[in-house]
């Protein structure tokens, strides 16, 4: 390793980190697991319905006939287990390693909200100690035969996203984004983060594009005229899907039944996916 050139005294740099090549930040997976192609799904920012497009992408997968899991990476705001009505706790194997819980479809999760003995219970954790969190669900869990994973990425571009770069072998990247935001710099900021860690855009979902009237079909368009066209060619990446605000989509997501929403909406990014 070559000296560094700094005062170590004030710096948070670790030296060591710095000579590693971005593979040897790569975490294996345990023995006995497979997983043949990981997604993560970004947004720049909270709330607008990430975690609706995780839970809409595994179960699109799911009903093709994909074993499909999802690895719930928003830690300190989890809602993936309540959408697929999951609570139960996660268990061990005699190994050491986590067994995912399986939706009634068949979907494989883990998340911190199945770990914590009240779901509301509020996760106060450091950024070392999440990172070390969604090391584990990646590389200390029996992960069995998973055609597409799905992980659902905090918010934004911290410590915790940049942790699931490093550490997962992502073949691919889904932004989600709402009409709102796609005017602003966000978007561009998870592009480039992409970019820089060198994982494919697979493309842009818009969330929450339009309200369809349920007496005419008029698709009405409550936060203005969507950009998501032109950003996504600005970027040169496709739209993979434009997402109403669907009133059955919320009402599953409270009951935890969202697998059982029979809808289109994914139609485009499966497609993709099958192409990975
Ligand atoms: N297209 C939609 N139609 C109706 N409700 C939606 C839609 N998308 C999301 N919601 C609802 O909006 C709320 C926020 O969505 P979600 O939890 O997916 O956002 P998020 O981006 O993952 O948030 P956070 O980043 O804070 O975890 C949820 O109650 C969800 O059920």
């Amino acid at each position: 390793m070559s000296e560094c050139t700094h005062d170590c005294s004030s710096c948070g740099e670790n030296c060591a980190e710095r000579e590693m090549k971005p593979e040897d930040f790569l975490v294996k997976l345990s023995q006995g697991s497979s997983v043949k192609k990981v997604i993560g799904v970004v947004s720049g920012k909270g709330g607008v319905g990430k975690s609706m497009v995780t839970s809409l992408l595994a179960a699109a997968s799911m009903r093709e006939g994909f074993k499909t899991a999802i690895l719930d990476g928003d830690i300190t705001g989890p809602s993936i287990p309540k959408a697929f009505g999951l609570s139960i706790n996660l268990v061990g194997n005699a190994d050491g390693l986590i067994l995912p819980a399986t939706t009634t479809c068949g979907i494989d999760i883990v998340s911190v909200n199945l770990m914590l003995a009240n779901e509301t219970d509020p996760v106060i954790w450091r950024g070392p100690v999440l990172g070390g969190v969604i090391k584990q669900f990646w590389g200390e869990t029996l992960w069995h035969n998973v055609d597409y994973m799905f992980i659902d990425m905090p918010p934004g571009t911290g410590d915790v996203p940049l942790t699931i770069f490093q550490s997962v072998p992502l073949d691919g990247i889904v932004i989600v984004s709402s009409p709102q935001e796609l005017v602003g710099m966000i978007v561009e900021k998870a592009v480039n983060m992409a970019r820089m860690m060198n994982v494919p855009i697979l493309g842009l979902v818009e969330n929450m594009s339009y309200v369809e009237c349920p007496d005419c079909g008029k698709q009405i368009k409550v936060f203005g005229e969507s950009h998501i066209d032109e950003i996504a060619a600005e970027y040169a990446v496709p739209v993979l899907a434009k997402i109403p605000m669907d009133p059955t989509l919320a009402a599953a997501c409270d009951a935890g039944k969202i697998e059982y929403v029979e809808n289109n909406y994914m139609k485009d990014a499966i497609e993709v996916l099958k192409k990975l």
